[in-house]
């Protein structure tokens, strides 16, 4: 490990910061990674990679399986150190806020910066409604009895799922079809009113139906939001996203970014030849 700025975990954490004033949803926020390179034990994973992700954008991770795209993801919300023998070294800011200062408790970057995971993951005995809220509890913020019910439905709403669940809230997260659990969890991650929402192939547990729906709804919180989402599914890189990036390890090396820029140039004219390749199917 050669970098200079390892980042160590903190032990001991700052006092919580208060919970986030019930309202409209923040504004989204702009994530800026520089130079960040990622190991796990001895082995490097991730070589200095940077990249803008511009507020209120959907941007698309794409690249060959392995090249890095998820432990960067989870590089961006502080997921990667809870790794045993992970580390880093590099800066993530939000919002020209490094994550990884001292200072900062991890909560305060899950709670500015939320995840959903590949494989829909509701608490299954827990309602639909206690689902959406259960966001809150997880990184640490409270919301008032009277605000509860709002919030429920403004998250689902946002989500996309309200229409077909407002009759039976208190029914179980699990009685959801696979594509409205993963509206579910998505409404739950928006119910903290993150700035940034991560997306680890968020589609890719579902049917085609479902991810169209599942794609509609990352179109339409876009805008509110900024997302970083991971797809193998150049189609749907295509459909959602504002901007792509292209990762690659080349024979045994660590991931790097080879191209970034707005999706419509790294489909139609990229300026890397391995970046036209890889988009048009000859590998991966
Ligand atoms: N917990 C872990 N411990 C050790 N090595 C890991 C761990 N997680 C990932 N790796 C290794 O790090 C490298 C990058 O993995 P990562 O999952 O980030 O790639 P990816 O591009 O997201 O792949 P995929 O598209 O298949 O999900 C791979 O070589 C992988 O084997």
């Amino acid at each position: 490990m050669s970098d200079a700025t390892l980042v160590i975990p903190a032990v001991s954490e700052p006092p919580a910061a208060p919970p986030p004033p019930a309202g409209p949803a923040d504004r989204p926020g702009r994530l800026e990674a520089d130079a960040v390179s990622a190991w796990f034990g001895q082995r490097k994973v991730l070589d200095r990679v940077s990249i803008d992700l511009p507020a209120g954008q959907v941007t698309a991770l794409i690249g060959p399986s392995g090249c890095g795209k998820s432990t960067f993801l989870r590089i961006l919300n502080r997921m990667h150190e809870l790794v045993p023998g992970a580390a880093l070294a590099g800066e993530v800011r939000l919002d020209g806020e490094d994550i990884y200062d001292p200072d900062r408790r991890i909560t305060d970057a899950r709670r500015a910066i939320g995840m959903v995971f590949q494989k829909p993951n509701p608490f299954p005995a827990m309602s639909i409604r206690d689902n959406v809220l259960a966001g809150l509890s997880l990184v640490g913020s409270r919301i008032k009895k009277a605000e509860r019910d709002d919030l429920v439905e403004e998250s689902l709403t946002r989500a996309g799922l309200w229409v077909e669940v407002r009759d039976r809230l208190r029914q179980p997260g699990s009685a959801l079809s696979g594509g409205q659990q993963q509206r579910l969890c998505i409404a739950r991650s928006l119910a903290v009113r993150p700035r940034v929402l991560l997306m680890d192939e968020p589609c890719s547990a579902l049917d085609p139906t479902s991810t169209r729906v599942v794609e509609e709804t990352i179109r339409e919180i876009g805008s509110e939001v900024t997302i970083v989402i991971v797809t193998h599914n150049m189609q749907q890189a295509a459909r959602v996203s504002d901007r792509c990036a292209f990762f690659l390890a080349a024979h045994g090396t660590p991931g790097v970014i080879v191209e970034q820029g707005p999706t419509g140039v790294i489909f139609d004219n990229p300026q890397d030849s391995r970046t036209a390749d890889y988009v048009n199917g000859r590998f991966g």
